[in-house]
């Protein structure tokens, strides 16, 4: 007899019952050896995904921790307490201190969400928005491109250092911000002619 459909188990014996063989095409049967090929390709498949795992978890848990210290110090810097971060530092305290602090937010609300249209030029820092407080006091924000290498202290360096470099014929730094991945430097506006008198003399 031929059969090409399934076997259905329509009855179920007590006990005894004959046995059936069941001749079946050679392609049909899962051999020892090809058993072990898929034991082996099962174990490598699991053995690499398990260290892909590890590895974007590592990778997850090592940038979780550096932008957990980043914001720490931003926190610490903020306060005035950079020595408790960087105690080798040799920031001047009292001078970041000094130094008004930018919520990110105000200076979004400023500059109309960084709008293209406020965009007065573009530096090697990065690009520069014209703003207007809430007060009505105009500003120019440089805001540090992402592209940027420079780091947080760098970036306060290059702020501290700004500041104290103050002077009647210079453009006046505000402020700065540092929140998250955002780093600027906030300056009083000038308007085209009195940069280029500035620039010109
Ligand atoms: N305080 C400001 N008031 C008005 N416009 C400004 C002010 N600061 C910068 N700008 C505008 O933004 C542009 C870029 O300024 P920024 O100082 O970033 O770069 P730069 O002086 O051109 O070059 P570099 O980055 O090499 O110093 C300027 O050319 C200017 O048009």
């Amino acid at each position: 007899m031929s059969w090409t459909g399934s076997l259905i188990d329509a009855q179920k014996f007590s006990s005894a019952g004959v046995d059936l063989y069941i001749r079946l095409a050679d392609s049909d049967l899962v051999t020892k050896q090809d058993m072990k090929k898929i034991v082996t390709i099962t174990v490598i498949i699991g053995t690499v995904s398990i260290l892909i795992c590890t590895y974007l978890l590592w990778r997850w848990i090592a940038k979780h921790k550096a932008r957990k210290k980043k914001e720490k110090e931003i926190l610490l810097f903020n306060r005035g307490e950079a020595h408790k971060t960087f105690p080798s530092d040799n920031l001047n305290q009292v001078k970041v201190q000094e130094l008004p602090l930018f919520n990110f937010e105000k200076l979004a609300s400023a500059t109309n969400n960084f709008h293209l249209s406020n965009k007065l030029g573009q530096g090697g820092f990065g690009s520069v928005y014209k703003g207007k407080l809430s007060d009505g006091q105009e500003i120019a924000v440089k805001r540090l491109s992402r592209t940027s290498a420079q780091g947080f202290e760098e970036f306060m360096n290059e702020a501290m250092v700004i500041s104290k470099l103050q002077h009647r014929n210079l453009v006046r730094l505000l402020g700065y911000c540092v929140e998250g991945e955002e780093r600027m430097l906030i300056y009083e506006y000038m308007p085209n002619k009195s940069l280029d008198a500035f620039l010109f003399g």
